[in-house]
């Protein structure tokens, strides 16, 4: 089932915003409100991300094996963000205080140079079928390549839908893997997967094309499984971040040489690209697809032409002085299939999204990605990360140290002006609070 229209006929496109200042002054009912009418979408788009209405333990128990319960997390909304022209809220689920607030205040800084502009590479998603104990590998290879036509065709036949869809087995490749042991022929079968993230859909016929693969290349067939460096199902996306916004030139000069170091250096690039995943995984997650698909795609794509593990992004300073950043990453996820269509959450968070292809929804993911990459940076660049991070962090820590209701916010505005968000200071002030110092 497709979700429904973003915007309803009643309401003019141009009126839908993603520009939504001060939302976090707002109680959660008021914010629900003001997400679904800034999106044009139904008010009731947010039931089944209350505890009570969410994933039921019915619905957990067909997902995983040996359930005993449902792990709740917090959903926010990622504000400000146009994706290809597109105003988009995005909804993030992840445990971090201050991602959703980073990633909406950088995208911000986008907004008057057109938002992030993305696109994505056809979605194939390629299967491995490793092949053993085979006497003339290079010939192996050329039997292999001419019998492709027999081997696409017989693949195909295991998913008649994906191909009424428009998906299917697009090409085969084979490669010789010289390993300690021996030399592997591995053939790659080359597929795709419409809306689906498609693992599912590529190991089947993997598994059923191997045995014929096996006779071909005249060996014995081992692995028949996805890889995870899904390098042909690309997304790239760039965004102009202001200067003045972003606090200056001396800032964007500062952040090209913070980004730099990324790219130099693998101890800072695996920080960096930790903050790019920040963003990513957390839209990941809210949409109910694989989170470990998707980094092991995006780590994999960040190993450089020397072997090297780099940055995944890219910040370069354009003729008017203003930032641009530049990401492109395998993105695997898919709109059918997996928990996607199970889970009641990561549906009514697609609806909200209002994306109908894999391909829309994996843009959206990186433009988020981006723009979290550039928080994190700016704030190293300038100020250090701890005060916008330790100061939305802080109400955990008062909520650990016993704070509740408007004690929260009093044990926060305290800690923060003492520059002292630690648990000790949270419970003295509480102390004070109760009158008990
Ligand atoms: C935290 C901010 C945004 C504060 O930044 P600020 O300048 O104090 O924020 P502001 O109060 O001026 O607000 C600016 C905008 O930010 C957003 N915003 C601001 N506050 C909120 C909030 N409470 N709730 C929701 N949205 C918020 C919101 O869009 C707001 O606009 P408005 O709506 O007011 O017109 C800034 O300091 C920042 O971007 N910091 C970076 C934080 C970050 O990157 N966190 C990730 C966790 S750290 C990590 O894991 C990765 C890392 C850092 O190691 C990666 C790396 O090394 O590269
Ligand atoms: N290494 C890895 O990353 C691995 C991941 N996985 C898991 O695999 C799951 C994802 O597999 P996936 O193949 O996406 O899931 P599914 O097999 O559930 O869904 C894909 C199927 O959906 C049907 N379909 C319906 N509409 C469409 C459409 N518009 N576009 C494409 N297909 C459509 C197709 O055929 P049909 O109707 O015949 O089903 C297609 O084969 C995830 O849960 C992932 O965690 C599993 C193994 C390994």
């Amino acid at each position: 089932m497709r979700p429904r229209p973003l915007v309803p006929s009643s309401r003019k496109k141009e009126d839908v915003t993603s520009r939504l200042s001060g939302l976090k002054d707002l109680s959660i009912d008021e914010r629900r409100a003001r997400v679904a009418d800034a999106m044009g979408v139904r008010a009731g788009v947010f039931e089944a991300l209350s505890p009570e209405h969410g994933l039921t333990l019915e619905q957990a128990d067909h997902m995983v094996e040996n359930v005993v319960g449902v792990l709740g997390l917090p959903v926010g909304i990622a504000t400000n963000f146009v994706v290809n022209g597109r105003e988009v809220l995005v909804p993030m689920a992840t445990e971090e205080p201050s991602v959703v607030a980073a990633a909406s205040n950088l995208a911000r800084m986008t907004r008057d140079h057109g938002g992030f502009v993305a696109s994505a590479t056809a979605p194939l998603m390629q299967a491995q079928v490793q092949v053993l104990d085979v006497a003339d590998p290079a010939g192996a290879r050329v039997r292999l390549l001419s019998a492709a036509e027999e081997l696409v065709a017989l693949a195909n036949e295991q998913d008649p839908a994906l191909v009424r869809f428009g998906g299917g087995v697009r090409d085969i490749a084979v490669r010789l893997v010289p390993s300690s042991r021996q030399t592997y022929v591995v053939l790659h079968l080359v597929v795709d997967v419409r809306d689906a993230m498609g693992a599912n859909a590529v190991n089947t016929m993997a598994e059923a094309i191997a045995p014929r693969v096996a006779e071909i290349a005249r060996g014995r067939t081992l692995l028949r499984i996805l890889t995870n460096k899904a390098d042909l199902r690309l997304t790239r996306v760039a965004a102009t971040f202001d200067a003045a916004m972003l606090g200056g030139p001396d800032v964007v000069e500062n952040m090209v040489d913070a980004a730099e170091l990324a790219v130099a250096d693998p101890y800072r690039a695996a920080t960096h690209n930790k903050g790019i995943m920040n963003g990513i995984t957390a839209v990941v997650l809210a949409t109910g697809n694989d989170t470990r698909a998707v980094e092991a795609g995006a780590h994999s794509h960040a190993v450089g032409p020397e072997g090297r593990y780099t940055s995944m992004s890219r910040f370069e300073k354009d003729t008017d002085g203003n930032l641009v950043g530049t990401l492109e990453l395998p993105m695997p996820v898919g709109l059918v299939g997996g928990a996607t269509k199970v889970h009641p959450v990561a549906q009514a968070n697609v609806e909200l999204l209002g994306v109908h292809t894999a391909s829309e929804l994996a843009q959206i993911i990186m433009a988020v990605g981006l723009a979290q990459n550039a928080a994190a940076v700016r704030a190293l660049a300038t100020e250090g990360i701890q005060r916008g991070h330790m100061s939305l962090h802080a109400r955990n820590v008062a909520v650990t140290a016993g704070a509740v209701g408007a004690e929260v916010d009093a044990v926060v505005a305290r800690m923060v002006e003492a520059r002292s968000v630690r648990a000790e200071t949270a419970e003295e002030v509480l102390a004070q609070l109760r009158g008990r110092s």
